[in-house]
């Protein structure tokens, strides 16, 4: 989710610049230039009930208020964010050298269809494809393309299904073949902020105590964490007006409260926290190159502390 401290978009590159890119290969990818190329916008079955951004292209204002959950919801998004964290483990599967990412789109967007769901990211401020794909110094909202994962890479899936009228989304990474040391220590920690994030919400306890928890664990283990991108509030609009910064943010000071639903999706980089954003307009890349890691869950608050919803 976008907290709205990120950078300024830039111009996109024409399609000479980018052949020229495909040549030059991974480090001139890092300039931003898209190595791979993206496919034609996939078709959803009219019979889908799909979000209103589908349809006018943009999303209604985000819904303000408290962010507390009536039981009608909360029972609606269970079964969303169970179905999300199936069609998480089904796709991940399939992660392995020589896949490309736009057929582990193709993989994600027939696996909501044929639980009736719709891709929550399809369209969603534009964006082009039903899945997040975001490969090593991509932090999030990574668009699927013809690029094949490579042994080594480890790549975030990041899934939200739109079911019966409430979104589920959940994200995860994974390593494509053998893994570094460094990348194994980052997907670790990453993994384990994450868990400290989710043990921190507590009722009658500020916000911000979820970003004090997880920085803490990311900085003690020499890492940083992303400070553009944060979670949100989620339930019947994919994302609420309450974010949830996942480093110290003193003036996060919303009381959490039983009913609440809201993602942790936790983004660590191995180097800086700075991120810049490619010439697409989406993909969130890190600044110094360094590796980035994401887990994501979509979380319910009881009167004792945190119930995870996506888990399959
Ligand atoms: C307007 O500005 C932006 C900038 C980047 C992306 C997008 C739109 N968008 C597309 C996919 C996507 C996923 C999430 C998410 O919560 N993942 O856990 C959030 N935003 C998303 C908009
Ligand atoms: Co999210
Ligand atoms: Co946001
Ligand atoms: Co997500």
């Amino acid at each position: 989710c976008w907290c709205g401290s990120g950078t300024k978009y830039k111009k996109c590159h024409r399609g000479a610049d980018a052949a020229e890119a495909r040549k030059k290969g991974p480090e001139v990818a890092r300039k931003g230039v898209r190595p791979g190329v993206i496919s034609p916008r996939r078709e959803v079955p009219i019979h889908i009930p799909r979000p209103d951004y589908a349809l006018t292209g943009r999303p209604s204002r985000r819904a303000a208020g408290s962010d507390i959950k009536t039981p009608d919801v909360i029972a609606r998004m269970r079964r969303a964010c169970k179905a999300a964290a199936e069609v998480l483990q089904e796709v991940a599967a399939h992660v392995r050298p020589g896949i490309t990412t736009d057929e582990l789109d193709a993989l994600t967007h027939e696996a909501y269809i044929k639980r009736g769901g719709y891709p929550s990211t399809l369209g969603y401020h534009g964006f082009p494809k039903s899945l997040c794909t975001s490969v090593n110094e991509v932090i999030c909202h990574g668009i699927p393309d013809s690029r094949q994962l490579e042994d080594g890479d480890i790549i975030n899936l990041d899934i939200t299904i739109f079911l019966d009228g409430v979104h589920g989304d959940c994200s995860a990474t994974y390593f494509v073949g053998n893994a570094d040391e460094e990348s194994q220590r980052l997907v670790k920690v990453t993994r384990e902020c994450l868990d400290v994030g989710i043990a921190a919400v507590k009722p009658g306890r500020p916000i911000s105590d979820i970003g004090r928890a997880i920085e803490d664990h990311a900085t003690k283990n020499g890492m940083s964490v992303v400070r553009a991108y944060c979670g949100h509030g989620i339930g019947e609009t994919f994302h609420t007006s309450l974010q949830i910064p996942h480093y110290y943010e003193p003036d996060a000071n919303t009381v959490i409260q039983p009913g609440m639903i809201f993602t942790v999706e936790p983004m660590i980089n191995l180097g800086g926290w700075g991120s810049r954003t490619w010439d697409d307009g989406w993909t969130a890349v890190t600044v110094d190159g360094s590796r980035s890691a994401q887990f994501e869950h979509t979380i319910l608050v009881n009167d004792t502390g945190a119930e995870i919803l996506t888990v399959p």
